[in-house]
């Protein structure tokens, strides 16, 4: 490695965590290396990051990337969505197959490689990225169910499961037949076509190069924006850590997880706390029941019991509810109005520190000087541009080219879908900043008080003099 980049010999003794570079799973990875305490700082443009407080470096690598690494040993550990996990696994089953069929390898061989799976072991689902993978057809066609799509033409991203999808319809399609005693034949190659597509699957069905498509749905949006309606799901996905069969330092492997784990229960629970007397204690605690089990003490009043127990977030208002009327009092979720205020002014932190960002990545230089000479940070300052500027612009430009489902042009339904994403990851965003915003509050109300006291004392001794 004598001629090695140093960043590359530096990666030697260091565990390697694959995450997303770009996408739906960026920046709720970060936030989570983040909240694990995984310090680093990425480089301009450069795809490795050395973590300055553990033995780690992470390597930015695009989602659909990160099993391959992973499973072929190359990084320890990687986060990524279980759909690419899957696509990868259909992948290696289909070239193995392939394989077998040119005479590479015999089919005891196949089975036997089929058998070891793909070397990627799940650790953790992070229960962020949900979307589901689903079989989307025009709403106002002809195809109603999938099997109205067999011998068609199918754009996606997702070839190999597509591939293995269509070719389980086909099969079952013949066997159904051969029951009924038609004729069939049974065939190694499917009659369906997959097209290789890289983004923007929904518009191959309106520009005709499909018939129907294999797809990522969440919301819904961009799906309805299309006009194309769903018909089956192939995957449902979120967000995991997954790692290699061998990591080359599994016990750190194991604190990451923990570390990990610990940030999701964090985000996901709120502690709550009420007061019940002893002979309601049962029915609370099993409205309630905790993670594990709920903390209870005695208090001084005699016959009543504090209670502390760990309350999914979503679920707080219900229970909170149900307690009131098995007789809790004094039901604490910590939401008082210091809470709200402190929330409101997170949100707003976040939103200004997420709009820095968006001016920054995606709006345009204004100034036609070179940027040696103004560079993008004075452009910003003089010229305020507005992110996305290219969105409306480029809708006026075209009026004419009407998107598939007649909704406007494709950019506007990525604008309008990554907003809303947008506004959901700053809340929770908001949310985890809430407790460094109320100690700064608290820090304020200090240094207040000891403001007005010192005035105080002042004026009283003015007053006296
Ligand atoms: N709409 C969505 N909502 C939630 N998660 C999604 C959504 N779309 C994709 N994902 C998850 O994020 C993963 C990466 O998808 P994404 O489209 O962001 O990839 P990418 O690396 O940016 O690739 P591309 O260049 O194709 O956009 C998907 O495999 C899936 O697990
Ligand atoms: O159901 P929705 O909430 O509307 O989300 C679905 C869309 O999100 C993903 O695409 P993404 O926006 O990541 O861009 P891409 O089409 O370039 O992959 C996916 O491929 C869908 O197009």
């Amino acid at each position: 490695m004598a001629n090695a980049l140093p960043i590359v010999t530096s990666l030697e003794g260091r565990l390697l965590f694959a995450v997303p570079k770009k996408g739906r799973l960026n920046q709720a990875t970060l936030n989570l290396l983040e909240g694990a305490d995984i310090q680093f700082r990425r480089e301009n443009r450069l795809d490795i990051a050395l973590v300055k407080n553990l033995p780690i470096a992470l390597i930015f690598l695009p989602a659909a990337d990160i099993p391959t690494f992973v499973g072929e040993g190359q990084v320890d550990l990687g986060i990524t969505g279980y759909d690419q996990v899957q696509e990868h696994d259909a992948g290696l089953r289909a070239l193995y197959k392939a394989r077998r069929f040119s005479g590479e390898i015999t089919p005891e061989e196949e089975t036997e490689r089929n058998s070891k799976g793909s070397g990627i072991e799940t650790v953790l689902d992070l229960g962020f990225g949900g979307c589901k993978l689903q079989v989307q057809v025009p709403e106002k066609g002809n195809y109603n169910s999938p099997k109205d799509l067999i011998g068609k033409n199918i754009g996606t991203s997702f070839v190999h499961l597509a591939q293995k999808y269509f070719a389980n319809l086909e099969w079952e399609e013949e066997a159904a037949k051969e029951a009924n005693g038609a004729p069939v034949q049974f065939s190694d190659k499917i009659q369906t076509k997959i097209i290789e597509l890289s983004g923007s699957v929904e518009a191959a069905c309106a520009l005709g190069v499909a018939d129907g498509i294999i797809d990522l749905v969440e919301s819904g949006e961009t799906m309805k924006a299309a006009g194309l309606k769903p018909i089956d799901t192939v995957v449902e996905t979120t967000a995991i850590l997954i790692k290699s069969r061998n990591p080359s330092n599994p016990a750190l492997v194991d604190l990451i997880a923990a570390r990990i784990r610990g940030v999701i229960t964090a985000q996901k629970y709120v502690l709550c706390q009420y007061n019940v007397e002893r002979s309601g204690l049962a029915a609370a605690t099993k409205i309630a029941p905790g993670k594990r089990a709920p903390t209870v003490t005695s208090l001084e009043e005699d016959g009543w019991v504090a209670v502390s127990v760990m309350v999914e977030k979503k679920k707080i208002a219900p229970i909170m509810d149900e307690l009131t009327k098995v007789g809790a009092t004094d039901i604490l979720a910590i939401m008082t109005p210091v809470h709200f205020i402190s929330f409101l002014l997170s949100l707003y932190l976040v939103d200004c520190r997420y709009h820095d960002k968006r001016i920054q990545e995606h709006s345009e230089r204004y100034s036609r000087l070179p940027s040696w000479l103004l560079p993008s940070w004075l452009d910003r300052l003089l010229f305020s541009p507005h992110p996305y500027g290219w969105v409306d612009r480029k809708k006026k430009q075209s009026d004419a080219a009407v998107a598939p489902g007649g909704t406007g042009n494709g950019e506007r339904w990525y604008y309008h879908t990554k907003q809303k994403k947008l506004m959901k990851m700053e809340t929770a965003d908001a949310f985890e900043m809430q407790r460094s915003v109320l100690l700064g509050l608290a820090v304020v109300v200090l240094f207040a008080i000891w403001v007005f006291w010192r005035l105080g004392a002042g004026v009283v001794a003015w007053l006296a003099s």
